[in-house]
C-alpha cells in the first residue's frame, strides 16, 4: 500500500490534468450509458406507437439522443487528448525525477547493477508506471464517480433494479478486479524481473559479441537470452490469460444482471407500474453501465507488474549516494597540491579496509606515480579524489581545502582523467572532444589534438574531425582512443590530472606517442599516475607503492 501511495504522490504534480482526465472519462461513461438506455426506450416507444400504442412526442428524446451521441464522441476525443497529454507530462516528470535520483549514485552505488538492467528500469519500468495512470487510476477513479450517480438515477426509477445493478457492478468492478490482481501479482512481478534480466543478457551479448565468438560461447549466451525470453513470454501469456478471464467474468456478470433485471421488471409491466419502453430502457441502462467497470479487471491484473516496476524504481530512488555534498560548500581552492593524511577506506560495514592509514603529499605541478598489485586500491584512491567514494577516516585536501568541504562537481571540475578505458560515444571525433569543452572552436580542437599527438592522424582521415568513431570507439585504435582522452584533458584544462594505467594494452609505438602527449599535458599540472609500466613511471617525480611507501613526502 505504501508503494501505491508513493505512486499516487508522484501524480500530484499533474493533478489538474489527472482530474480533468478522470472527469471526462466519467462523463463519457455516463453519456454512453444514457445514450444506450434512451435509444432503447425511444425505439421501443416508437415501435409501440406504430402498433397503435400511445402517441409520443419524439422531438425531445430524438434531440437528447443526438446530444448524448455528440457528447460521447466529443467527450471521448477530449478524454483521449487530456489523458494522453497528462501521461506524457507524467512520463517527463518521472524520467526527470528518476534521473535526478540516479545521477548522484553513479558510479559507486550503481556498480552492483547490470547496465542492461538499469536501462530496463529507466525505460520499460518507467513506462509501466505510465500504465498506472492510464489503465488504473483514470478508469478506477472514473468508476468511483460514475457508479453512485448511475445507482442514484436507477433508484429513482426502480430501487430493485438499482440494487441489482449495484451488486453486479460491485462484483464486476471490485471482486473480479481484486481476483485478477491477486492472480496477476506473481506473474506480473516475474514478467518485470525477467524483462530486466533479458535486457541485461542482450546487452552482454551485443557488447561481448567478439569475445563470445572467439571463446565459442555465443551459442550458450544466445540460448540464455532465448530461455529468459521464453520465460518472460510465459509470464506475459499467463497475465494475458488472467486479463481475458477477468473480462469474460465481467461480461458474464453484466449479462446475468440484465436477465435478473428483466425477470424483476417484466412482471411489473402487467401492473402498468412500468411501461414496455421503460423496461427496455432499464435493461439497456444496466447492460451499458458495465462499461464503466469493463477496463478494471485488465487494469488490476496489470497492477502486480506495475507495482513490481515501481519497487524497482523506488529501490534506486531510495539508495543513498556514496558521497553527500556539504550544506555550505567552500569555494574552489586556488592552489592545487594534493595532501592525503591517514586515509582509510572500505566499501561497507564489515568489509576489509582497501586503503589503511595512507599518507602522501603531491606538490602543485608534481607527479606521483602509484604502483601496487591488483586489488591494492589504486583505482579506489582515484575515486576518493574524484569524490565518488566517501572514506572512513583520515583527511584529503586539495590546496589546503578538505575534500569533504567541496561540492563533488567542484572537485571533478578540477580534475581531468585519462584511464585505461576511454568512453567514446558513437559519434564524430569532434563531438567526442566537445564533451570536455562544449564551446571549443575548431582552432582549439586542432590544438588539443596536436598536443595529444593525434592531429596528423585525424587530418589523414577522409572525414577528418567528422570521422565517426563507432560503437565504443571501435573504428579507432587503442592508442588513438587514449589520445582522444588526452585531447579532452587538454581541452578541459583542469589543474589536476588523474591517470589510471594510461598506456596499458598499447604496443611500444603507441605507448611512446601517448607518453609524449602525456609529458606535454602534465606540464604545470599536479598529477597522480597509476601505472605498472616502467616507461610511464619515468614521468613520476616520486613513487608510492600501495602497501610499501617510499619516496613520498611526509604527511
Ligand atoms: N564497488 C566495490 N564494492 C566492493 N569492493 C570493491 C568495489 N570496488 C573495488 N572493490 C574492492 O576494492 C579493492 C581495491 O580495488 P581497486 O579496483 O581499487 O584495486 P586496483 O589496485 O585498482 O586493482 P587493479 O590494478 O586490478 O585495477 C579490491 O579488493 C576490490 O575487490
Amino acid at each position: 500500500m505504501s508503494d501505491m501511495w508513493r505512486l499516487l504522490k508522484l501524480l500530484r504534480g499533474e493533478w489538474r490534468w489527472g482530474l480533468a482526465g478522470v472527469g471526462l472519462s466519467a462523463v463519457v461513461s455516463l453519456a454512453n450509458t444514457a445514450l444506450l438506455g434512451l435509444s432503447g426506450w425511444f425505439i421501443a416507444a416508437m415501435a409501440l406507437a406504430g402498433h397503435g400504442g400511445p402517441m409520443i412526442e419524439y422531438f425531445t428524446p430524438a434531440a437528447a439522443i443526438r446530444g448524448l451521441a455528440i457528447l460521447r464522441t466529443v467527450g471521448r476525443y477530449l478524454e483521449r487528448l487530456v489523458t494522453h497529454d497528462a501521461t506524457f507530462r507524467l512520463l517527463t516528470r518521472l524520467r526527470v525525477w528518476f534521473y535526478t535520483r540516479l545521477e548522484p549514485l553513479a558510479p559507486a552505488r550503481l556498480q552492483q547493477y547490470r547496465s542492461g538492467d538499469l536501462l530496463s528500469r529507466i525505460r520499460a519500468d518507467i513506462d509501466s508506471l505510465e500504465t498506472f495512470y492510464l489503465r488504473v487510476f483514470v478508469p478506477g477513479a472514473a468508476a468511483l464517480i460514475a457508479t453512485p450517480l448511475m445507482g442514484a438515477f436507477l433508484a429513482w426509477i426502480s430501487p430493485r433494479v438499482a440494487g441489482v445493478d449495484m451488486v453486479g457492478l460491485a462484483l464486476a468492478g471490485v471482486a473480479v478486479p481484486l481476483l485478477a490482481q491477486r492472480l496477476g501479482h506473481r506473474p506480473g512481478g516475474e514478467a518485470v524481473a525477467l524483462r530486466g534480466r533479458l535486457t541485461a543478457d542482450i546487452a552482454d551479448l551485443t557488447r561481448g559479441f567478439a569475445e563470445l565468438t572467439v571463446d565459442q560461447a555465443l551459442a550458450s549466451q544466445m540460448a540464455r537470452c532465448e530461455e529468459t525470453g521464453v520465460a518472460q513470454l510465459g509470464a506475459q501469456r499467463r497475465l494475458a490469460g488472467i486479463g481475458a478471464a477477468g473480462s469474460v467474468l465481467g461480461g458474464l456478470v453484466a449479462q446475468l444482471s440484465l436477465w435478473l433485471v428483466l425477470l424483476l421488471t417484466l412482471p411489473l409491466a402487467d401492473g402498468e407500474r412500468l411501461s414496455g419502453p421503460d423496461i427496455a430502457m432499464l435493461g439497456l441502462l444496466v447492460l451499458a453501465s458495465f462499461e464503466i467497470t469493463a477496463p478494471l479487471p485488465a487494469a488490476f491484473k496489470a497492477l502486480g507488474e506495475i507495482m513490481a516496476a515501481a519497487r524497482r524504481i523506488f529501490e534506486i530512488a531510495d539508495a543513498v549516494p556514496a558521497t553527500r555534498d556539504p550544506a555550505r560548500p567552500e569555494a574552489a581552492p586556488r592552489r592545487f597540491d594534493v595532501r592525503v593524511d591517514g586515509l582509510t577506506l572500505r566499501y561497507g560495514e564489515g568489509q576489509p579496509n582497501v586503503l589503511e592509514h595512507l599518507s602522501f603529499h603531491v606538490p602543485q605541478g608534481g607527479c606521483l606515480g602509484i604502483v601496487g598489485p591488483s586489488g591494492a586500491g589504486k583505482t579506489s584512491l582515484l575515486n576518493v579524489l574524484l569524490r565518488f567514494l566517501e572514506f572512513q577516516s583520515g583527511a584529503v585536501e586539495i590546496g589546503g581545502v578538505p575534500l569533504g568541504a567541496l561540492e563533488g562537481e567542484t572537485v571533478r571540475g578540477l580534475c581531468a582523467v585519462v584511464a585505461q578505458r576511454t568512453h567514446l560515444f558513437n559519434t564524430s571525433i569532434r563531438e567526442n572532444l566537445l564533451v570536455a569543452r562544449p564551446n571549443a572552436t575548431d582552432a582549439e580542437l586542432h590544438e588539443a589534438l596536436r598536443q595529444a599527438a593525434l592531429l596528423n592522424e585525424v587530418r589523414a582521415m577522409p572525414e577528418g574531425l567528422e570521422t565517426i568513431v563507432g560503437e565504443g570507439g571501435r573504428n579507432l585504435s587503442g592508442g588513438q582512443a587514449r589520445r582522444i582522452a588526452i585531447a579532452r584533458a587538454v581541452l578541459k584544462d583542469a589543474p589536476i590530472l588523474l591517470l589510471d594505467e594510461p598506456t596499458e594494452g598499447l604496443d611500444a609505438h603507441s605507448e611512446q606517442a601517448v607518453l609524449e602527449a602525456l609529458t606535454r599535458l602534465m606540464r604545470h599540472r599536479t598529477t597522480l599516475l597509476v601505472t605498472h609500466r616502467p616507461q610511464a613511471l619515468r614521468l613520476a617525480d616520486k613513487v608510492l607503492n600501495l602497501g610499501v611507501c617510499y619516496g613520498t613526502s611526509p604527511p
